[in-house]
């Protein structure tokens, strides 16, 4: 039985139990619930907080988990990321009141109020920069006014919390986060490969649109190079003469675009569809 940690609350729990019901996964429906067995696919989920996931999964109690990169990489567990998911997305940022600090070397003698304690401590000391670090358990925005800290090292996804403070961001960006699958370093547990297989199916079908259309046979070449596809289109030929049906993968992204252009082409007939799930 494949045991899998997935958030049970914050920012990243309910996209995780998403991706897990449109990989075909059963997914506990009271927030409550602590686990959730799925005996049709062999696995147990255990619901825990974001920040300890990294820890069970390095430890090896739990075979692969959903959390954040930056928690995975201020838990500094033995666990790596093995798929990026596309969701959570967010910076993490210095941040200050204006006029306190322009660039990183401003940091140095400074206070700096952040959940993330071991990403932060690793910055300063790749750069030799001597500053302490005060660790708070979140609302670490409103550290500063309380007078705690002098900066916060912070998750900023729209930065609204930020600009309600008072404060604004400086610096580079220490790291670009998002949801992530881990699996603990070297291990490779029954089951593990179809799980990641079906998440990537998952991705995929986000990513693309199905697209079918109708062209003259003599213009075809020009079509398959606006829809390429991932492998290579399908083109099969109509009842009516002259003309093929093409059917390709697009990204959902430029799909209008490809339509309009298609269009122009002499293309006729042109439908989009969803794609629910995939095996590529
Ligand atoms: N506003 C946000 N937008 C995108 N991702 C976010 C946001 N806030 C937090 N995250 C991400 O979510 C993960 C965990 O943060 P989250 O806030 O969910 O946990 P927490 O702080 O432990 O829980 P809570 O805030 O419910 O107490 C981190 O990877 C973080 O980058
Ligand atoms: O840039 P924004 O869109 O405003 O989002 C960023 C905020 O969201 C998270 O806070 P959360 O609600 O998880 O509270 P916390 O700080 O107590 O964890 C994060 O810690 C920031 O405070
Ligand atoms: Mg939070």
């Amino acid at each position: 039985m494949l045991k899998i940690a997935v958030p049970n609350k914050g920012a990243l729990s309910e996209a995780a139990s998403t991706i897990l019901r449109e990989a075909g996964y059963a997914q506990r429906t009271d927030s409550k619930q602590l686990t959730k067995l799925d005996p049709d696919n062999d696995v147990e989920f255990f619901y825990l907080r974001p920040r300890d996931i990294a820890l069970y999964v390095g430890e090896g109690t739990l075979d692969a988990g959903i959390t954040g990169r930056d928690l995975l990489l201020d838990s500094e567990a033995t666990a790596t990321e093995s798929l990026r998911l596309g969701f959570g997305r967010s910076k993490f940022r210095f941040a200050a009141r204006p006029g306190t600090a322009t660039t990183v070397e401003d940091l140095a003698g400074k206070r700096i109020a952040t959940s993330y304690d071991g990403v932060v401590a690793r910055y300063l000391a790749d750069r030799g920069i001597e500053a302490s670090v005060v660790r708070l358990d979140g609302a670490v925005e409103t550290s500063i006014q309380l007078g705690v800290a002098d900066v916060i090292a912070d998750v900023v996804e729209t930065g609204s919390t930020l600009r309600s403070a008072g404060l604004e961001v400086f610096g580079e960006v220490i790291l670009e986060s998002e949801g992530v699958m881990i699996t603990r370093n070297g291990s490779d547990p029954a089951g593990l490969e179809i799980f990641t297989r079906r998440l990537q199916g998952v991705l995929v079908a986000r990513t693309y649109v199905m697209m079918d259309y109708d062209i003259r046979a003599e213009r075809v070449e020009e079509a398959v190079a606006l829809t390429p596809g991932i492998e290579s289109p399908t083109v099969s030929p109509l009842h009516r003469e002259g003309w093929v049906a093409v059917r390709s993968m697009v990204p959902r992204a430029r799909a209008q675009r490809v339509m309009d252009e298609l269009y122009d082409l002499g293309a006729r007939g042109i439908l989009t569809t969803d794609i629910h799930a995939c095996r590529l």
